[in-house]
């Protein structure tokens, strides 16, 4: 079982542009400041520059993917499994967190039913890729069918193409989905390698008894799947959810149209992994919004390569992290071009230049 779309994707992944990035930072040394005293900022604005070639940003856009997890029965979440589809619809009003972070930073929300257990009625404003009403229990059985994981990572792929050709110039990712802690500890289990109780956590809220049993719900699905981690569309379909191969396609379109992808907290990066584990290059296409209180989360940001921009204890996915760090990238590429020479300005040099 293949795609086209994926494959003809893969294939127009490459590294990105070393020499404008060095030439970038080049510039930023020739600014009024103490080389490198930007810190972070500078790394931001010449990966930016490298990926993109361009300066500013016209368009930002926060694609918000939901979907309902099998595994939810198993009583792994605080939430009741209704939430899900009752986020959508304060998505779709502007009233959730994602709504408010992503009016402050100039963004826009865009909502995709991957697999909502609910029928929303072609409700205007949401992008429909349903592919099932939720997940099967991966605990039992794989979550999807292959074919299943390749049309998540499809939707995913042909949303960022989309919004490419629309001028869209810095793509976020985030998620709702009730319980899908779990198969994004899973995820950090199988390509980390690591023991599940050391990347599994407490998701909307649950106490020690209930992370125990998410624990040895986890610990079974993974016995009775196998998924390989040479095939991360085998661990996509056996341990994943409809979101997180949603999440995956738009890293991934992202990389394969040079658009940078600011990915959110602990899901999507489950997400963001499962595209870097198919291609090595996209992790060069990624910003890690934050650091998720989850646990596993700095295991799956161990194994992409990238820092996190922001650690602000947060833990509520849907893009809000990623709408904030979106400003600190937009702030970067502001500096890059607005800060003036020492030449321009003329002011004396240190001993550093
Ligand atoms: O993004 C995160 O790091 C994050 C961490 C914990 C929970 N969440 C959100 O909470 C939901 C999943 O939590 P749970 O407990 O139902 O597995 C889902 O809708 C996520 O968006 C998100
Ligand atoms: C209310 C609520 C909002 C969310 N947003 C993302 N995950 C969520 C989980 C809950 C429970």
């Amino acid at each position: 079982m293949s795609s086209a779309i994926l494959t003809r994707t893969l294939a127009a992944i490459s590294s990105v542009d070393l020499e404008r990035m060095a030439a970038v930072q080049a510039r930023l040394d020739r600014q009024t400041k103490p080389r490198g005293s930007l810190g972070r900022l500078e790394e931001f604005a010449r990966r930016f520059v490298a990926i993109t070639g361009r300066e500013t940003i016209r368009r930002k856009e926060i694609y918000t993917f939901a979907g309902d997890h099998g595994v939810a029965a198993e009583g792994v979440s605080a939430f009741p499994r209704e939430v899900t589809p009752q986020m959508v619809y304060n998505f779709l009003a502007g009233g959730a967190g994602v709504n408010a972070l992503a009016r402050h930073a100039g963004a826009e929300v865009r909502v995709v039913d991957m697999g909502v257990d609910h029928d929303f009625g072609g409700l205007p404003g949401l992008i429909d890729r349903k592919i099932a009403c939720g997940t099967a229990n991966f605990r039992s059985g794989p979550a999807m069918s292959r074919a299943q994981a390749l049309t998540a990572l499809e939707a995913g792929i042909t949303l960022a193409e989309a919004a490419v050709d629309a001028g869209i110039d810095l793509l976020g990712t985030g998620d709702m989905g009730i319980a899908n802690t779990t198969p994004s500890a899973a995820i950090a289990a199988v390509f980390s390698g690591l023991p599940v109780a050391q990347v599994t956590h407490r998701g909307t809220g649950i106490d020690d008894k209930a992370l125990a049993h998410k624990i040895a719900v986890i610990e079974e699905a993974l016995r009775i799947n196998q998924p390989n981690p040479q095939d991360p569309v085998d661990v996509l379909a056996k341990v994943g959810g409809f979101e997180i191969g949603g999440i995956a396609g738009l890293v991934l379109g992202c990389a394969a149209r040079s658009v940078p992808v600011v990915v959110d907290g602990f899901i999507s990066t489950a997400g963001a992994l499962i595209a870097c584990e198919l291609h090595p290059q996209v992790r060069e296409y990624i910003f890690a919004a934050h650091r998720s209180v989850e646990v596993g989360h700095a295991a799956l940001l161990e194994r992409i390569g990238q820092q996190p921009i922001l650690d602000l204890h947060m833990r509520l996915g849907e893009g809000t992290g990623a709408a904030l760090a979106m400003s600190l990238i937009e702030a970067a590429l502001r500096g890059l071009r607005e800060i003036a020479t020492f030449d321009q300005a003329g002011v004396s040099r240190g001993s550093d230049q």
